[in-house]
């Protein structure tokens, strides 16, 4: 399986984007296929030199941006989304192989992905300052929104398109510059959108991609006095590293970090829905989701009736090739990330959790893991303490709502959390109480476009999608006129 099947073979480019120009270099870096290992092809390890190019074209093509150029970056952003949306087969193809989600489930991310070019393009034409009322007779007061120049990103390989789309798009309806570094795990994906950003007719320099050693290009980012902004989804681990290093300059940053959210079940939920809530919430990705339900807290009430409904449900999913129909999940993304898993498992066991389910009907391939079910864990464990990142739900059970609450909210992320209850008044005390930037109540999908995303404490800081997310490249400059005596 290759990108030969693609319809437009040509989206595939093994090469960085510099100022209007796809670029390539002797030194390369090898990308495969998670689910069967294959090489896929390869992109550049760009030097810093290299890089330095791709900032110095941003910074140019910042300076030539004016304000008054927004009616055709308009134009730009929502030609950029209908050539995304006619070309999603192949994109949704592309993050398949490179990443390893079932086909169905890639289609979904490049709509969810195109639906935020789509939503900054129209949200920022009513975007605008305040002239504010003064309060002396000879000043009035107002506020403009400026872009705040070259913005510097770096994503992760679960959402290869998403994560890319919901920065540049706000980025660049606010008015700046882009150099992005994706992850090198899944670089086509985002190579692929930049070629089709290059034919919307964004201007040379107005988005670069660059790619390489990822330390080495952060530090850059970091150090770089026109770099005004770093937008970073990934791990807690990187996230703080990149603090640190961009503190003396003290960039501004959004960190998009990991997350171990509570998934909470109550006496009085459906429960049919909320198995099928943990379903969506958990296994999106096989598991490899931020916003992925970690700790799974059912009321003892109902535990048994909750599981055996749930292993029903599991018994009847698949794990495969994501490009065969059928499937439900795809593969871990590298060996590292089963590994991990096996060793918590194994440590949680050890502690007394018990293994009561494990799909068997899995793709033999090294990088496929099964859905794993362990019951009777509690919190002390290694996989309630640890973002699981992949498809194993560890079950665990409470005794009312304010152990159910002190509990979920035991943990330094706050990313999601998930409840399920069909007393309104507990939910309202839920979204209340849990210490969490996004709650699902009812409901195990809860990211759009027009709702903000992002998290608290070591899930990071920032805002991504909605209003919020375009504020995050813009500063307030806020005028005085004076009207003379
Ligand atoms: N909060 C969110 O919106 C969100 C969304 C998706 C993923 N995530 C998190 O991302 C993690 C999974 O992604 P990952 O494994 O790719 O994370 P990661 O932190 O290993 O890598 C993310 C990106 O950082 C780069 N990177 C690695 N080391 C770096 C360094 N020293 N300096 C600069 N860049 C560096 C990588 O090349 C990649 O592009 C999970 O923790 C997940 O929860 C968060
Ligand atoms: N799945 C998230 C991204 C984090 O993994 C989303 O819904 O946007």
């Amino acid at each position: 399986m290759n990108f030969a099947q693609l319809k437009q073979p040509d989206l595939i480019k093994q090469a960085c984007y510099v100022n209007g120009q796809w670029l390539t270099t002797e030194s390369r870096l090898d990308v495969f296929n998670p689910a069967n290992g294959e090489q896929l092809g390869h992109i550049p390890c760009l030097n810093p030199p290299q890089v330095e190019q791709a900032i110095h074209s941003a910074q140019q093509a910042f300076n030539n941006n004016q304000e008054s150029d927004w009616p055709q970056r308009c134009q730009q952003l929502l030609r950029w989304h209908q050539l995304i949306m006619e070309h999603k087969s192949d994109l949704a193809f592309i993050i398949c192989l490179e990443q390893g989600k079932p086909l169905n489930e890639a289609l979904a991310e490049i709509e969810y992905a195109a639906s935020f070019v789509r939503w900054f393009a129209d949200f920022r034409q009513f975007d605008h300052g305040e002239t504010l009322a003064s309060p002396l007779p000879n000043k009035q007061f107002q506020t403009q929104h400026a872009p705040l120049g070259v913005v510097a990103m770096i994503t992760p390989w679960n959402f290869p398109a998403a994560m890319v789309l919901r920065k540049a798009a706000a980025a660049l309806a606010a008015g700046c510059t882009l150099v992005i570094k994706a992850s090198e795990l899944t670089p086509f994906t985002a190579n692929a959108l930049v070629e089709l950003a290059h034919q919307a007719g964004f201007p040379a320099g107005v988005i670069n991609i660059v790619s390489g050693d990822a330390a080495q290009i952060g530090l850059q980012f970091c150090q770089h006095g026109a770099i005004k902004k770093l937008s970073f989804t990934g791990s807690t681990r990187v996230g703080k590293i990149l603090m640190t290093q961009s503190a003396p300059q003290l960039q501004r940053l959004s960190l998009e970090l990991g997350g171990n959210a509570p998934f909470i079940v109550f006496e009085d939920a459906d429960l049919d829905a909320a198995v099928a809530g943990l379903i969506a919430s958990k296994l999106r990705n096989n598991g490899q989701t931020c916003v992925a339900s970690n700790r799974i807290y059912i009321a003892k009430a109902v535990a048994s009736a909750f599981n055996e409904k749930l292993l029903a449900r599991l018994s009847a999913l698949s794990s495969g090739y994501g490009w065969q129909a059928g499937v439900d999940c795809g593969p871990l993304i590298n060996q590292h990330a089963k590994t991990k898993l096996q060793q918590w498992i194994k440590e949680s066991e050890a502690l007394g959790a018990e293994r009561v389910f494990e799909q068997v009907n899995i793709a033999s391939a090294a990088n496929f893991f099964p859905i794993t079910v362990l019951n009777k864990v509690t919190d002390e464990m290694p996989v309630a303490q640890h973002e699981l990142f992949g498809p194993v739900i560890a079950l665990q059970t409470f005794t009312d709502e304010t152990e159910a609450i002190q509990r979920a909210n035991q943990t330094g992320a706050g990313l999601a959390a998930y409840c399920y209850s069909l007393n309104i008044h507990r939910c309202q005390r839920l979204s209340q109480q849990l210490q969490y930037a996004m709650i699902g109540i009812n409901e195990g999908i809860i990211s759009a476009a027009v709702s903000p995303f992002g998290g608290i404490n070591e899930s990071g800081f920032g805002r991504e999608g909605s209003h919020l997310g375009l504020a995050e490249y813009q500063y307030v400059k806020s005028i005085c006129y004076g009207l003379g005596n």
